[in-house]
């Protein structure tokens, strides 16, 4: 149990599930950002090129813990990205290695640096096969890429066009439905038969769509799967809140140039790296449910991924203050979500 006296909350050390931490200059900045909250943390493979190979991942995981600050004991969990070429060897490599803790479907085109991503999965089942003989998980890039589907409707028609008949065909396949964002996902996740989870974002827990044209278009409200209608924000932060234990955090911190995101076509991604924990908190104590909050952030995803829960404890301290008007990002800056504004719960 969270321990909490109004002022101070307590809890174990979280994760992070889904996380952009980016390669080279910037990983100065957002791998210390990250370790400064969570241990450990699931590391996306959309590169450019991307991780596609155990080989690839084990260079990157180098070039991670060479940005750590020292002292530091966070663990880079690392992950490949699938293509309609990835093996059933390459899966068994992957399990060897003993550093590859899940494969990440991206659908071709569906979102940031996907191109590469799976054209059908029709292509990958033996691939797909041997991830549910080996145990590793599928994490899944939730929409649709049917450009006559409604960009509000890509992850609801997803479910029933890809994921229930994929588990028909892999029932024992392990699943991670990511960054879910609708009432029909949390559904899904929370009733759905065998071995299923899902990570939620803070930005979907805090924001809907309104968020995205507040006096304006902005742009740093953008992210995909898109910010949707407040009943489906309600849903979300009802599944995380309660005793379902299938749902964990996954921040999807996804950090792009502030040039690349304020611009005539913006990439999606909010960055939320620097004050992840702090966000969620915000969310959960705003709905009156702090003492439900550490299920969700440190309890659930070890245990679906087989990790021990950690030993470590964090504190939050309820004190006001305002996130930073930008951060380094290389030669660049990144524009952290909710820039410039209040929270009321401080990493201590
Ligand atoms: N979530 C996003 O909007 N963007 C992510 C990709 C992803 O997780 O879909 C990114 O890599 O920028
Ligand atoms: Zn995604
Ligand atoms: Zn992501």
């Amino acid at each position: 149990m969270p321990e909490s006296d109004m002022q101070t909350l307590t809890i174990i050390q979280p994760d992070d599930w889904h996380l952009h931490l980016r390669d080279g200059d910037v990983l100065k900045s957002t791998v210390p950002q990250a370790a400064r909250q969570f241990h450990r943390a699931i590391i996306m493979p959309n590169l450019k090129p991307p991780v596609t190979t155990t080989e690839k991942a084990l260079e990157y995981r180098k070039r991670i813990l060479d940005a750590l600050p020292s002292g530091s004991d966070f663990e880079p969990l690392m992950t490949l990205y699938l293509t309609d070429n990835t093996s059933p060897e390459d899966i068994k490599r992957a399990k060897e290695s003993g550093i590859i803790h899940g494969a990440k479907l991206y659908p071709a085109g569906a979102t940031t640096n996907s191109d590469a991503g799976v054209t059908s999965l029709d292509n990958c089942i033996a691939t797909l096969e041997e991830m549910q003989k080996q145990g590793i998980p599928l994490l899944m890039h939730g929409e649709v890429t049917d450009p006559s589907i409604d960009i509000f409707d890509r992850e609801a028609v997803f479910i029933d066009r890809v994921l229930i008949p994929l588990r028909k065909k892999l029932p024992d396949l392990k699943i991670v439905f990511e960054h879910i964002t609708t009432r029909e996902a949390a559904q899904y996740v929370s009733e759905a038969e065998g071995y299923i989870g899902a990570t939620v974002t803070a930005h979907h827990l805090l924001f809907n769509r309104n968020s995205l044209f507040q006096g304006g278009i902005r742009p740093h409200y953008y992210c995909l799967p898109i910010l949707k209608r407040e009943e489906n924000r309600q849903a979300l932060l009802k599944a995380v809140s309660t005793e379902n234990r299938r749902f964990f955090m996954g921040t999807d911190s996804a950090p792009h140039a502030q040039g690349a995101k304020e611009n005539a076509c913006g990439c999606a991604g909010c960055y939320t790296a620097l004050h992840a924990i702090e966000l969620y908190v915000q969310a959960f104590d705003e709905i009156g449910a702090l003492e439900k909050i550490e299920w969700f952030t440190s309890i659930n995803g070890p245990k679906f991924y087989n990790q021990n829960v950690n030993r470590n404890k964090i504190t939050l301290v309820k004190k006001e203050w305002t996130i930073p008007q930008d951060l380094p990002f290389g030669e660049n800056r990144v524009i952290p979500l909710m820039a410039g504004e209040t929270l009321n719960w401080q990493l201590k």
